[in-house]
């Protein structure tokens, strides 16, 4: 087991963390104590900050908790409410700084950032293209393809509840725009680690039979969405493939993977079970023998493998992947448009209502897996640095 560091498991927390009534910029470095119109103007700005990461999340929270209430005068929450608790731990740990202290420590704090993302945010030639509205996916449009990479490479691209309703976005906005083919591909080393693991620690009040039930429905429609998907959907395997990042390839028109990449799905480590419709596209597509090794006993195969079994349609030296591939893509997006859409109706329509079943089969199956010792213990050991894949 490698050892990591441990962060703070807010991944998927930014626009809570960002609802807290924030600060303001104009604020004197010498000035003994921030006015409370500061620190209502910081709350303001704060709003408007990319990212600053989940440590520095924290620090704010903390910060604000403390202004505003005081030290920390909540019981602990548990110890599998990991958010709460990274929460929690942060404010206490502010023990009994003076609300005066922790106001003026807020302002800082932001107007800090504040001035670090006025710098960083020159404007770069390719933002010209690029969709905008989307934090964890980078859209672009151009030579008739709709590109949606994602965009967390730092994490491996796993995929969060936010890039899950991203990713819905995209591909309902590139259905009706001019584009004649999509492409799904990920940033950095990886194509996408798949689920985000800490999607599972944000329950809601009502439950951890709730949050199963409502992860069933998004499951559903994201799966929806690539089942309905009307014109060709091309991804493009830069690197390693993890989970529903896997699954759902069964359900695009053609996989072109770089040599580095490799897929796998396991489902039994993590007490889960398939998903992305892959118990019917994986036995079609490889034959049952093959489709099981991978499905219930997890067995990773590299690009080779995947192209040899079907999966992927090409693989190309991982040293002349984006070269090779992205030349490819350009040729065939100039294909008469229509021809391709109806070519693809005709291909998928005759299976689209089974590939919806057998989602909705999947998704329930699921929803009942994520309630098992089996899938909790398996999530907790990862988010607690004890075992990864
Ligand atoms: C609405 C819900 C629908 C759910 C549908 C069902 C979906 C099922 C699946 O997709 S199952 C597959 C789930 N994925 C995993 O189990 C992968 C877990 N990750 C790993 O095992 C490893 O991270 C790795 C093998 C992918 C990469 O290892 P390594 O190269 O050593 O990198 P790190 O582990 O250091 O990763 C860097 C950084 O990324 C974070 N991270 C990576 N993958 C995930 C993930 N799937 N969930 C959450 N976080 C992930 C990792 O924790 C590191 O973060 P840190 O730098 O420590 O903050």
């Amino acid at each position: 087991m490698a050892h990591r560091k441990r962060t703070l498991c807010v991944k998927n927390q930014k626009r809570r963390f960002l609802q807290v009534p924030a600060l303001q910029l104009h604020v004197s470095k010498t000035a003994m104590r921030a006015s409370q119109k500061d620190f209502e103007s910081a709350l303001s700005q704060v709003k408007l900050l990319k990212d600053p990461g989940n440590e520095v999340k924290l620090k704010l929270y903390a910060l604000y908790k403390q202004a505003t209430e005081g030290p920390c005068n909540t019981p602990k929450p548990g110890v599998f409410d990991l958010i709460n608790k990274a929460k929690w731990d942060a404010w206490n740990a502010l023990g009994s700084l003076p609300k005066e202290t922790a106001r003026q420590n807020y302002v800082d704090l932001v107007s800090g950032l504040s001035s670090s993302s006025d710098s960083s945010s020159q404007v770069k030639p390719e933002a010209d293209r690029k969709q905008r509205g989307y934090e964890t996916l980078v859209v672009t449009s151009e030579d008739s393809i709709t590109k949606i990479m994602m965009n967390r490479p730092a994490k491996k691209n796993a995929i969060t509840t936010q890039m899950y309703n991203e990713i819905m976005l995209a591909l309902k906005a590139a259905s009706k725009d001019d584009s004649a083919i999509t492409v799904l591909t990920g940033n950095g080393d990886y194509y996408s680690s798949g689920n985000d693991l800490s999607n599972f620690t944000d329950i809601p009040p009502e439950g951890i039979e709730e949050k199963a039930k409502s992860s069933a429905i998004l499951l559903r429609d994201f799966v929806d969405c690539f089942i309905d998907f009307p014109k060709p959907l091309i991804a493009a395997v830069n690197g390693p493939a993890v989970g529903i990042s896997v699954t759902i390839l069964g359900l695009f028109d053609t996989v072109y993977a770089s040599s580095r990449a490799t897929f796998h799905t396991p489902f039994s480590h993590l007490g889960q079970s398939p998903e992305g419709c892959s118990s019917y596209t994986f036995p079609k597509i490889m034959g049952p023998a093959k489709a099981a090794e991978m499905l219930i006993f997890g067995k990773k195969l590299t690009a080779a493998e995947a192209c040899a079994q079907g999966l992927v349609s090409e693989v190309f030296p991982d040293s002349t992947f984006q070269k090779e591939v992205w030349t490819r893509l350009k040729a065939y997006s100039k294909l008469p448009p229509n021809a391709m859409r109806i070519s693809k109706q005709v291909i998928r329509n005759r299976e689209k209502e089974k590939l919806h079943a057998i989602n909705a089969e999947e998704s329930r199956v699921l929803q009942e897996r994520w309630l098992s010792d089996e899938c909790t213990n398996a999530v907790m050991n990862f988010l607690t640095r004890k075992a990864k894949l």
